[in-house]
This record gives structure tokens, sequence and C-alpha cells, in this order.
């Protein structure tokens, strides 16, 4: 599992750390794993380090001091390195003495040795920077993208909000990061996340002065295998878990067969359909079970998926109160969404899951698309608290949020957090931008319905769910359009790809 803390967890390791390592002792580590993985990123481009001609830009703060010294190192090997200061008369004494004793030099013109730089060390900002990058240092962060060299981010690409991943205005687009002592939030959710690129971890000695609970954690593949339901000896259909999905209407049938599609690739033993879809869905998937009436009337069922392409008329909005008042999980995605009332969610006893896009979270929390988008983390945490149910956040990045325990009765789902502390925000690491398309929200309803179904709780049936479907996704993609349809057909594929 990756793990990312907030600046003020790093500051507070950073000092307990520094108080028992020599003056200084602790950038050196971070330069020098700096300076190693940039010396293995030029052997791959050019095939040595020897001659190699490296620029850094370099801020009024210990991010650039990094910088300087990975610089003096990277110049100790032969590589020519030139110095461009943003901040010139504060940039690092130390480390930009240390630079030029190593053979460095302060360029004299920055934007003739941009051109012809083969590698360009990002150190303007760090975990201290904020409100984007600043009008001077944009000519040359746009020379250094133009002149075709690679650019390394030192810690965090400057102009990225540490905490939130936010961007105000611009920001350095990084091929790499070097991050030192843990991620950082910003490195894993957009729109930061996305000016990253490939992300490389420093362990520079701060792992025990790290609070054990993080700000976020993201997945991976043992994680998942360990989430999954497998069936034993003695499963049935019914000790498996029933899903009952309610999605779709006369004027979108296609929702509910997609739902359908996710929930039948789930893991649980039977899905059950409820709504005026019936007929699509059994023209396609015979193995689900039908039913008219109101979704009480339907028989046993472990978890409900209910919303997409429901459409706002009576129906579906008496089935949806009719959901919600049942005493097990139930995920409530798109027109489901606009239907609720938050007193109805904060009073149920059982888990609920909202499943919100950028645009729906936005209409539940009253503010606009774009705010939700800049800011995901503070959205997701927000809606959890709001209506003190479990949401998982979609879109560039998904995120999964869980109401501080106590919050919301039913929806707690073991984590190692402290009483009363929400547990760390969940971010997807699979997935791919060919995931938006029309429909492929819906398979993702159903899958995460399934899972709750099978029983896993909320927390970690969103978080598997979205996992499998980006991964799904991706398999079925590789660089080509997926339509929905392929992403529930793929499910199988990537599960045996997570457990396997
Ligand atoms: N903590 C750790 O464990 C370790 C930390 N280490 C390293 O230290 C870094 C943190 O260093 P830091 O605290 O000096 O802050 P940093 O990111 O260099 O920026 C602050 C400076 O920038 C300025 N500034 C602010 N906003 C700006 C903007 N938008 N555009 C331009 N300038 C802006 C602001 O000054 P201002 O101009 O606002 O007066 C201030 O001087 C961290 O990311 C890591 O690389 C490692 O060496 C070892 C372990
Ligand atoms: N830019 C993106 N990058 C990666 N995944 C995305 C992106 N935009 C949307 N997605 C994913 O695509 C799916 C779209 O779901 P949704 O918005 O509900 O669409 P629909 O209602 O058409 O099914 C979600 O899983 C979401 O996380
Ligand atoms: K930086």
């Amino acid at each position: 599992m990756r793990t990312a803390h907030s600046v003020d967890a790093v500051r507070n390791a950073e000092r307990e750390l520094m108080a028992r390592l020599p003056e200084g002792a602790l950038m050196k580590r971070a330069a020098a794993g700096l300076a190693t993985a940039c010396a293995g990123l030029l052997k791959d481009l050019l095939g040595r380090v020897y001659g190699a001609r490296v620029v850094l830009l370099v801020g009024s703060g210990d991010n650039g001091g990094d910088a300087l010294y990975a610089g003096a190192r990277l110049a100790r090997r032969g590589a020519g390195v030139r110095v461009v200061p943003l901040a010139p008369g504060r940039t690092h004494p130390g480390g930009l003495a240390a630079l030029l004793a190593a053979g460095g030099r302060v360029a004299e013109d920055p934007f003739e040795v941009l051109a012809t730089a083969d590698l360009v060390l990002d150190g303007i900002t760090g975990i201290g920077g904020h409100g984007g990058l600043r009008p001077d240092a944009l000519p040359v962060v746009r020379a250094a993208r133009g002149g075709g060299a690679m650019v390394v981010a030192v810690d965090l690409p400057s102009g990225v909000e540490a905490d939130s991943g936010e961007v105000t205005g611009e920001a350095v687009r990084a091929d790499a990061t070097v991050t030192f002592g843990t991620y950082k939030p910003g490195l894993l959710i957009d729109p930061g996340h996305e000016r990253a690129g490939a992300l490389r971890l420093v362990d520079i000695g701060l792992g025990p002065y790290l609070p054990s609970v993080p700000e976020l954690e993201a997945l991976q593949h043992a994680d998942v295998a360990r989430l999954l339901p497998v069936p034993v000896g003695e499963s049935d259909k019914y000790r498996r878990g029933v899903v009952g999905v309610v999605a779709g209407s006369a004027r979108y049938p296609g929702a509910a067969v997609l739902a359908v599609s996710g929930a039948l690739r789930g893991g649980a033993g039977a899905v059950r359909y409820v709504g005026p879809g019936g007929e699509a869905v059994l023209a396609r998937f015979p193995e689900t079970l039908v039913h008219e009436g109101p979704p009480s009337g339907a028989g046993r069922v472990q978890a409900w998926a209910v919303g997409p392409g429901l459409g706002d008329g009576s129906w579906a909005a008496a089935a949806v109160a009719d959901v919600l008042a049942a005493d097990v999980p139930v995920l409530v995605d798109a027109d489901g969404l606009r239907l609720l009332a938050e007193r109805t969610v904060r009073e149920r006893t059982a888990p609920t899951l909202l499943t919100p896009h950028a645009g729906e979270a936005a209409a539940l929390l009253g503010v606009d698309r774009e705010e939700v988008e800049a800011g995901r983390l503070a959205a997701v945490r927000e809606l959890a608290a709001r209506y003190g149910a479990t949401v998982l956040l979609k879109g560039s990045t998904t995120l999964v949020a869980e109401p501080a325990s106590g919050s919301a009765s039913g929806s707690a789902s073991g984590s190692a957090s402290e009483p009363g502390a929400a547990p760390p925000v969940r971010v997807n690491p699979t997935g791919t931008p060919w995931l938006a398309t029309a429909g492929s929200g819906d398979v993702l309803s159903g899958l995460a319905g399934s899972l709750l179904a099978a029983g896993l709780p909320a927390r970690d049936a969103a978080s598997a769910a979205a996992y499998l479907h980006g991964l799904s996704a991706r398999l079925a993609s590789r660089g080509a359009p997926v339509a929905a349809d392929d992403v529930a057909a793929w499910l199988p594929e990537a599960w045996r790809n997570v457990v396997g």
C-alpha cells in the first residue's frame, strides 16, 4: 500500500529526526537519493552521466537546497551543471557553495542553457510553496519544457499544493518526481498527480516519526486481493450475497443492463433487478432475477445499488425512498443522488455508499463543479462528513472517504484510525481517461453493490470496485477507446489479474 502524509506530519517528523542528526544531514540524504535517481535517468537517456547537461531551477527554500546538493553530486560525476536562481540573494548558501566547489556554475543566460539541457531539476518550491508558480518563474519553466529536456521535480512539481494537489494558475509538468520520506497527497490527486510524472520515493529515515494513520492510502494488487470475496465449499448463492439493482427507465434501459453487468461480475451469488428495464436486462442476462413491484417486495437482498439512469419520475423517487428504508447496505448513484435527503441518509443505521461524479458532488454540496474538481480531497471529506456516509468521488482521480467513526452508524469499516477520527481517504491508482465514457459509472455501481452484498464494508467495497473497474478499463483499452460494455466484459480478467 502506498501512503501519503500531510505537510504538517512531514514537518513534525523532520523536526524529531533532525534533533537526532548532525545539521544538514537530512538534506544531504535527500540530495543523495535525488542524485542517484537523476544519474539513473541520465544513463537511460544518454548512456552516461559524464558530459550530461543539467540545469537546476532553484527557488529560495530548502527545495532549492536539495537540487543544489544533488547538482553538486552530478557535477562530481562529470555532468555540466548550471544553476538558474529564481530568487537571487536568497539561494540556499550551503547548497550553492557545494555546487560551485564541485565545478557547477551559475547560468549567464538561463534560456540558452535550457535550450540544450538534457535534464532540468525543478527545485523552485516543494512542500513550502503556495499559490502556484509566480510570474517570474513562468518563462523559465516554459523554456525548460520547450527545450525538450527531461524535467525532474524535486519532492513535488513546483506550483502543486502539497496537501491537496490543487494548482492555481500554472505548475511545473514533470516527467518524474523524486519525493522524500513519504508521498504527499498532492502527488496522488489530480490535478497535481498529472503534473508529477513517474513517482519515486527516497527513504530518508522519516518513517518511524510519521503518524501511523496517513492522510491518504492507495491500495495495490495484494491489498485488493485480500479484500475480494472467495466462495468456499459451503457457499450457496444466498451466502455469497444477493445484490439488488434499481436502475434504468423507459428512456435509459441501457443503464439497467450496464449496472447488472457490473453486478454479475462482483462476487455476489445472485443479482435481482427491479425497475422498468426488466425486458432489456433479461434479453442480455437471463440469469438475472427480475421483479416488477417496489424494491421492498423483491425478496431477499443483502445490499442495494440504486440510481443509474432512473430519471426523476415518481416511481424513481419512491424506489429510492423504499431502498433507503431497508436495513441493509445501500449504494446510491447518479439520479438516485438527486432524490436523496441528507437527513434520511444520516439517520440510516446500515451503511450507505454515495458514488457521485464531480458535478453530482457539487450539487450535493451546493458549490460549483470546478471547485470540486480543483479540491477533490476537501470535497469528498466534506460530503462524507455531511451525509455520515461513505463517499466515492469519481473522475480523473477517484477518492473514497469515510466519515469519522460515530458520525454514521453502520458505515465503519475496520480501520486502524484513532477513535473518532476518519480513517485515511483512499485514492484509486488504476484507471484511464478512456473510462470517461457514457455508462461506465453504471458498471461501477453494480460492481460495488455486488461487493457490498458479498459482505465487504462500504469503504472496502468502494475501493476494491474502483480498483477492478479502472484495471478492467486499462486491460480492455490498451490505448484504444473503450465502451462501458467492454469495461464490464473485462472485469473477470481484472479480477484474475489481481488475485493471480
Ligand atoms: N521536511 C523534510 O522532511 C525535508 C525537506 N526537504 C526539502 O525541503 C523542502 C521544503 O523546504 P522549505 O520549507 O524551505 O520550502 P520550499 O518548498 O523550498 O519553498 C518555500 C520557499 O519558497 C518561497 N515560495 C513560496 N511559495 C512560492 C511560490 N509559489 N513561488 C516561488 N516561491 C515561493 C518561500 O519564500 P517567499 O518568497 O514566499 O518569502 C519560501 O522561501 C521540501 O519540499 C524538500 O524538498 C529535504 O531537504 C529533507 C527533508
Ligand atoms: N478523466 C478521467 N480519468 C479517469 N477516469 C475517469 C475520468 N473521467 C471519468 N472517469 C471515470 O469514468 C467513470 C464515469 O462514471 P460516470 O461519471 O458516472 O459516467 P456515466 O454516468 O456515464 O456512467 C467513473 O468511474 C469515473 O471515475
Ligand atoms: K519542486
